[in-house]
């Protein structure tokens, strides 16, 4: 069974005579799998994700996460979207703490068991490269430390889903292909299912296991495209023909979604 079951959606905002995000939305996705979400700028891939969460429920259609209907905010889900949006005030340790006190499930455990999981969330932040940096407060990192920070954020109560919208748009070329790397090592090491939405072609190429292009508003899936490259994959795959070419697919089709828009 497929873990999420995207049904025939339609998505209005704004009341019957508002913006129709998305229209007959389907798609399924398998656990394990990683998936990206291309398409043209307001197809409505952020929509995608906020109904997958539960941040948005459908007028019509239905979402089906883990067997069930999603009728609210769904909390085995991990969610990292492009700007870290970190607590000023709470160290970086504490803002990878901060959705054990949200999730049902941790927070009554929480306080009684605030060392296993400060140790966890160390572990987190040592598998994404910061080590020792937990004491640090968000303003004392760096934009891709930041960004680094709030994907153990997303991870520490172990979703079996990660949401990624755009997370690494706003940062510069080198940092974004060593945290693809990062990504990467996560699904691989863990047990857990990606959906990223992104712009980036590379990138959807680089780490999807299926790369699924939306029509210009209102979204719908217009292709599904598996990526054909052998795993573990490193950056130098970038540089070989068939790469380019699926890339260059990709951007001839989300050219033609927007024209027929
Ligand atoms: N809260 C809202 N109220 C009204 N319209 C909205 C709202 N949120 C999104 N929209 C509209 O719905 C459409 C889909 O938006 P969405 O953010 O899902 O697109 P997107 O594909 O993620 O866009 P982008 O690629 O530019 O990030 C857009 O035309 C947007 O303007």
């Amino acid at each position: 069974m497929a873990l999420v079951s995207i049904e025939n959606v339609d998505m209005r905002y704004g009341g019957p005579e508002g913006t129709l995000a998305v229209s007959g939305l389907d798609l399924s996705i398998a656990r394990r799998d990683f998936t990206a979400v291309v398409g043209p700028s307001g197809c409505g891939k952020s929509t995608l994700m906020k109904l997958v969460t539960g941040l948005h429920i459908p007028q019509k259609g239905a979402v089906v996460v883990a067997g069930h209907e999603v009728t609210k905010p769904v909390s085995i889900v991990g969610m990292a979207f492009q700007n870290p949006t970190m607590l000023p005030w709470r160290t970086t340790l504490d803002n990878v703490l901060l959705p054990l006190e949200i999730v049902e499930k941790h927070r009554h455990r929480l306080r009684k068991h605030k060392d296993e999981y400060v140790a966890q969330a160390e572990a987190l932040l040592e598998t994404v490269g910061l080590k020792g940096f937990g004491s640090k407060y968000p303003w004392q990192l760096s934009g891709g430390m930041q960004q680094r920070a709030n994907l153990c954020r997303a991870l520490i109560h172990e979703p079996e889903l990660l949401m990624l919208d755009e997370p690494f748009g706003a940062l510069d070329a080198f940092t974004r292909e060593e945290l693809w790397c990062v990504i990467r090592d996560l699904h691989a090491s863990r047990d857990v299912t990606i959906v990223l939405v992104t712009h980036d072609l590379r990138e959807s190429v680089f780490l999807a296991d299926r790369v699924v292009v939306m029509s210009a508003r209102p979204g719908r899936v217009v292709a599904e495209h598996p990526v054909p490259f052998e795993r573990p994959r490193d950056l130098e795959i970038m540089y070989r023909p068939e790469f380019n070419e699926m890339v260059q697919a990709l951007h001839g089709e989300i050219a033609n979604a927007r024209e027929l828009a």
